[in-house]
């Protein structure tokens, strides 16, 4: 008899949720998967079934709220609709921070939850976003198991030397003021689909980008972690939506001292107002809006955007000795071929070759987009955060 599986992964403007029945052999099987996306600007109801037939397609009303509440409960009910009465096993989060205490999937206690609502403030994009639906399903499934699946998890392999800020030791230490990394789920999918796609890769060097709202990339040797540019928390690295990526230190002394903004405030600017959004001088964080508008300065954040991902790649490459391949994935990786161009012209020096007409290809099957000779082999691999999700859940109970 199959089993049913609920998972929820929350992300910064989308809640995505799969169910999926557990099979005789092999992964489960998706029987419903969706999202709500576009939270806080425009969000959208989409659902695929089994088949991968668009079952719900909807922009939600403007008098509703655009929030994840508001959207998990939308999104639940809908499901709930089609469950025919079936129970749920289990239900498996996506949980961005599990600070130094957790770094493998664990079962929903008391005591975890009071444990990841101390991470809060090391994810505050995230964290309260993953911690509610938990609750809520404790309302609405109060008999299924919960498991919560760490985004930092994959990433507890790098070495001091690329985990440590050059700050005295001892911050590492004893605060655990170091490197976690995030988006580990969807690098952990892609390490593990690749030695069916490329073994040189697989067991090389290969530099993933996980472009999408949240944006990182990640340097892994035979598939494990090296190094990856998000830090302590989800805003080092790349710039994002709204995120400002890496930042001088000193800018935020600066902030405090002269422009005396407090700590509240900063942590807006940085989250929320910067990146893509404040780039563009406010046009929007998403780029879809970017790509469509002929204003200057939307071409500009798209730009820096793709010479932040050009310069990481490089650096990232730089401390795995080389690279056999680099991996787009996510919304922006999956999805946004000019972004893709752009990156792997200016990656040329490095033995980037890319084939222009396969990068036009639209499709939802890992395929290769550089051309046969050239060096480093360019792939774009949709993720799948949630059947790795689905895996740690049914391994956990
Ligand atoms: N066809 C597309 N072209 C360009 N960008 C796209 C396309 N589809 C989605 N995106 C971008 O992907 C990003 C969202 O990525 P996603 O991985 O879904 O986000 P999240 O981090 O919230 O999970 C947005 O910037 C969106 O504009
Ligand atoms: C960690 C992170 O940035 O997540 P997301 O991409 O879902 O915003
Ligand atoms: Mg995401």
């Amino acid at each position: 008899m199959s089993d049913l599986v609920l998972v929820i992964n929350a992300g910064s403007s989308s809640i995505k949720f799969s169910l999926f029945e557990t099979a005789a052999e092999g992964d489960p099987q998706v029987l419903f998967k969706g999202q709500m996306e576009g939270l806080y600007v425009e969000p959208k109801f989409s659902a695929k079934d089994a088949n991968d037939e668009k079952v719900a397609n909807e922009t939600l009303p403007a008098d509703v709220p655009k929030n994840h509440d508001y959207a998990l409960r939308h999104m639940l009910a809908w499901l709930q609709a089609r469950l025919g009465g079936r129970e749920i096993k289990v239900v498996g989060h996506r949980v961005v921070h599990g600070g130094t205490k957790y770094s493998k999937p664990e079962l929903v206690t008391p005591d975890l939850i009071a444990g990841l609502e101390a991470l809060i403030p090391l994810a505050p994009l995230h964290e309260p976003h993953n911690i509610a639906p938990i609750k809520i399903l404790q309302d609405i499934l109060p008999n299924a198991p919960q498991v919560t699946c760490f985004d930092t998890a994959f990433h507890t392999t790098q070495p001091d030397l690329n985990q440590l800020f050059a700050l005295p030791y001892e911050f590492a230490q004893k605060e655990g003021i170091r490197r976690y990394g995030f988006h580990g789920l969807s690098y952990e999918y892609i390490a593990s689909v690749l030695p069916a796609i490329d073994t040189r890769a697989a067991e090389g060097r290969t530099v993933v980008a996980h472009l999408g709202n949240g944006s990182s990339m990640a340097a892994l040797l035979g598939g494990v972690c090296q190094a990856t540019t998000m830090g302590f928390t989800a805003l080092e690295g790349l710039p994002m939506g709204t995120r400002c990526g890496s930042i001088d230190g000193g800018v935020l002394l600066h902030l405090m001292n002269h422009l005396k903004m407090d700590a509240k405030q900063i942590e807006t600017l940085l989250y929320k107002e910067s990146g893509l959004l404040g780039l563009s001088g406010g046009i929007s964080s998403d780029m879809r809006d970017l790509q469509s508008s002929d204003q200057p300065l939307a071409k500009f954040a798209i730009d820096y955007f793709a010479r932040r991902i050009v310069r990481e790649t490089a650096s990232l490459a730089a401390a795995i000795g080389g690279i056999d391949c680099l991996v787009f994935t996510a919304g922006i990786g999956e999805n946004d071929a000019l972004t893709r161009a752009n990156v792997c012209h200016q990656l040329r020096w490095l033995g980037v070759e890319i084939d222009e007409a396969a990068n036009e290809v639209r499709s939802g099957e890992p395929r290769r987009i550089s051309l046969a000779d050239s060096k480093v082999a360019v792939y774009v691999i949709p993720t799948n955060e949630e059947l790795m999700i689905a895996r740690q859940a049914l391994a956990t109970i």
